[in-house]
């Protein structure tokens, strides 16, 4: 029973409420007291009506109204349930360590249930070194500690925040902690970080050659085996990498690129796999999650791979053949669900020859090889390219200009583009600003460097030339035999010759069968 008792402001009125509920031998289990209403909440007995009249005589009592909660247990009510739907973990402790709340996601995340964790010790429901612990002790909290632990037979991975409750003195009353699932986290901070999603739509082109490379990175997304995509620097290997895993499976989890070009070994390092917790100097007391870890269940992208130093594609092999990482200073293996694309400007079996490259990853990476061609190798997408790139700048800057002249459609069309669409993507950009409105976009506008035109390629060396002439021939010949012993014959020399000048040129059989040239060898 809950009364709501109405009286005037004088000093000593509770205590004399108080008097008259202990004269009838009444119970009381909550009281409230605010500036002219006292809350009573009360065993209910028989002959409680005698007991209001007896409070109604009191000339200082207004009037009695029976209430169904005190406002103090309508704001647990209100507190309680708003702990219930927030979708954060909440769990708190006293000042003995007991756990004394824990919410349905608290009890989620940590795979343990309120009934067999409510009035025990921290330390046994879940570790004794969690942080909550050292902030009862010393009365600091603590921000996004990332904590990994075995609970009831399962690996729980969550990042918690912890605040001391104080009393009006300052002494730690208990810990409270806010906790997330580290998939939630990943998620949140992938859909912050997330660009554009680029489809395989994005990709212009006109030419066969694209045709074929689309066809195949459309099929290689729908399995799990590993991409190498080789081609020169601004042909779009990164768009096609995104579009990959667009189309794929995976394509509601993290897309994460790295250049491993860009980075320090040891900070590529520890990006990749992550730290145990005072791994080196500088480390993190509480240690980091690498970007395989980070990945789950999406795509790494692995951009100039053939960058990469060689104790770290010891363990890139591993990643691949065991699908665990180990963090750095860490023996535990971490099970990990990534797909790896990788991507290099290099030529990575030149390297491989030259002990610059494991052979053994380069054959892991190499599953679907898609190698796309340098622009000036498919003229038919450079004014398709141009024109797509007029429309976006014209967009992007709110201008329009007018088409290309005779005169500068030719110039795209002779220039040698050793940026290839990267560089045309520029040279159309510049091109819209000097270009006054609604005016025809001239060769000045362009502005193309003349030293890269078709007539600079005559500057090659002889060595280069002659090169290039022998994968000329090769890719002729075999397109037409299909044999290296045949191509042998009709090139004059020997099929063991063949097979060296084949890998030389990274033509060798493996990358012909699958699909990145449209023939076939067969051996001898
Ligand atoms: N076929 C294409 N259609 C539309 N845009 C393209 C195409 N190819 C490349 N691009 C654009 O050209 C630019 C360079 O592409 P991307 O970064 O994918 O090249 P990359 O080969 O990965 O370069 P790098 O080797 O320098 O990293 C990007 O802005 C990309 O959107």
């Amino acid at each position: 029973m809950r009364w709501k008792i109405h009286t005037k402001d004088r000093v000593g009125m509770v205590l004399d409420v108080l008097n008259i509920f202990n004269n009838h031998k009444v119970n009381i289990q909550a009281m409230e007291v605010l500036p002219r209403e006292i809350f009573i909440k009360f065993d209910a007995q028989q002959g409680q009506e005698k007991l209001k009249i007896e409070l109604e005589t009191d000339r200082d009592i207004e009037f009695i109204e029976e209430i169904t909660v005190l406002p103090i247990e309508k704001k647990e009510r209100q507190l309680s349930e708003t702990i219930e739907a927030v979708s954060e973990g909440i769990m708190s402790i006293d000042q003995q360590g007991k756990v004394n709340g824990l919410n349905q996601a608290a009890q989620t995340i940590l795979n343990l249930s309120a009934d067999k964790s409510l009035g025990k010790h921290v330390s046994k429901v879940l570790n004794k070194d969690v942080p909550m612990l050292k902030t009862l002790k010393s009365g600091i909290g603590y921000e996004n500690k990332e904590m990994i632990l075995k609970i009831n037979n399962r690996q729980v991975h969550y990042l918690t925040t912890g605040k001391p409750i104080k009393d009006d003195y300052g002494n730690t009353m208990g810990v409270v902690a806010t906790m997330q699932d580290m998939r939630q986290v990943r998620q949140l901070v992938y859909s912050l970080t997330k660009p554009n999603d680029i489809t395989f739509e994005q990709i212009v082109f006109n030419s066969e050659k694209m045709k074929q490379r689309v066809e195949l990175a459309k099929l290689s997304a729908q399995s799990e085996a590993t991409v190498l995509i080789q081609g020169e620097s601004g042909t779009g290997k990164e768009l096609f990498a995104r579009a990959i895993h667009n189309y794929s499976e995976r394509k509601n989890h993290p897309f994460v690129p790295i250049n491993c070009a860009a980075l320090p070994h040891t900070l590529l390092e520890s990006e990749l796999f992550g730290y145990q917790g005072g791994a080196f100097t500088g480390a993190r007391k509480e240690g980091k999650q690498g970007l395989f870890e980070f990945a789950k269940g999406g795509t790494v992208f692995l951009d100039e791979i053939g960058d990469m130093p060689m104790h770290i594609q010891v363990k890139i092999l591993r990643v691949l053949q065991e699908k665990t990482i180990r963090r750095i200073g860490s023996n535990q293996e971490i099970p990990i669900d990534v797909r790896v694309i990788t991507a290099t400007n290099k030529p990575l079996q030149q390297l491989v020859n030259n002990n610059k490259f494991r052979e053994d990853l380069y054959y892991r990476i190499n599953v679907i090889p898609i190698n796309i061609p340098p622009l000036r190798e498919r003229p038919e997408d450079i004014i398709m390219l141009a024109k797509f790139f007029l429309d976006k700048y014209q967009t992007v800057m709110d201008k329009q200009v007018g088409a290309f002249s005779e005169k500068s459609t030719q110039a795209l069309h002779n220039y040698y583009w050793p940026g290839n669409v990267r560089e045309l993507e520029n040279v159309i950009e510049r091109a819209v600003i000097l270009t006054s409105t609604h005016q025809d976009i001239n060769v000045d506008a362009l502005n193309l460097e003349q030293n890269f035109s078709k007539e600079a390629d005559d500057r090659r060396t002889l060595k280069e030339k002659i090169n290039e002439l022998e994968k000329k021939l090769l890719v002729e010949a075999a397109k037409k035999y299909k044999s290296t012993r045949k191509i042998g014959d009709a090139l004059g020399i020997s099929h063991t010759a063949v097979r060296k000048k084949l890998k030389k040129h990274n033509l060798e059989t493996k990358v012909c069968r699958s699909g990145t040239e449209d023939f076939q060898i067969k051996e001898r």
